[in-house]
């Protein structure tokens, strides 16, 4: 696989929180390099630094130490992200939330509905289309985040334990989503969870333990 397929890239890259006695070192030198159609699972338990490191990934932290390194043609439409928490916009329902991303990079609204719609459906919400963020419960969020990545179709997909509140036959649908966007498009696709089930869908696993990034586990 040529350098140019490769999306991000951490070397050594450390992110702490806070100063002195207080500092939490989240996540310690994590070297990873991430390319295109890779499938990464990163596992651990909660408190273990996976948040941090994918925030590291996306750009939306500076690691204290080290470096992150995103390929020059990756703009800031080509990373999707399903991160934990509320990430939809109050005033806009459900179809508009999905079809945000495509509305924002200019794409004809009739055409940005019919994309939100059918990637609403693949995670079995397209009946919460008109409905306001506020009218639906914190898994419905989920699935929604979802469908508005899988509506961007990005490059780059960073998906933050996207299971994590739906039970086992959604989490696995929306997974399923997520592989088949990230599949259509060759874009990679990094999740992170506690459950293993999740992370054997992958194709390499990396474990997290006190925010260290442990080594590969490949599988085929
Ligand atoms: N903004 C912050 N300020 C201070 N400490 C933080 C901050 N964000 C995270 N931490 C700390 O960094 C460590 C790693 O947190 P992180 O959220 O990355 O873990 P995680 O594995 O994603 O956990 P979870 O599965 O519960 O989301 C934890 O000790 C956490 O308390």
């Amino acid at each position: 696989m040529s350098s140019d397929d490769v999306l991000v890239s951490c070397t050594d890259a450390a992110l702490t929180f806070g100063r002195g006695a207080q500092a939490v070192v989240a996540v310690h030198g994590a070297d990873l390099t991430i390319r295109a159609g890779d499938r990464l699972a990163v596992v651990g338990p909660s408190g273990s630094g996976k948040s941090s490191l994918l925030h590291l990934i996306a750009g939306l932290e500076q690691p204290t130490r080290g470096t992150v390194t995103r390929a020059a043609s990756l703009g800031p439409y080509d990373i999707g992200l399903v991160f934990q928490g509320d990430s939809l916009i109050p005033a806009l329902n459900v179809a508009e939330n999905t079809a945000l991303p495509l509305v924002l990079t200019d794409r004809a609204e009739d055409e940005a509905r019919q994309t939100a719609l059918a990637a609403l459906a693949l995670v079995d919400a397209a009946d919460l289309a008109e409905r306001l963020p506020e009218e639906i419960s914190g898994g419905q969020a989920q699935r929604v985040a979802a469908a508005r990545v899988l509506a961007q179709a990005p490059r780059l997909i960073l998906a933050d334990e996207p299971t994590g509140r739906l039970d086992h036959a959604t989490g696995a649908r929306v997974l399923d989503a997520l592989l088949t966007a990230a599949g259509h498009t060759g874009a990679a696709l990094v999740v992170t969870t506690h459950d293993p089930a999740v992370a054997a869908r992958l194709t390499v696993r990396r474990s997290m333990r006190d925010g260290r990034l442990l080594a590969p586990e490949e599988v085929s």
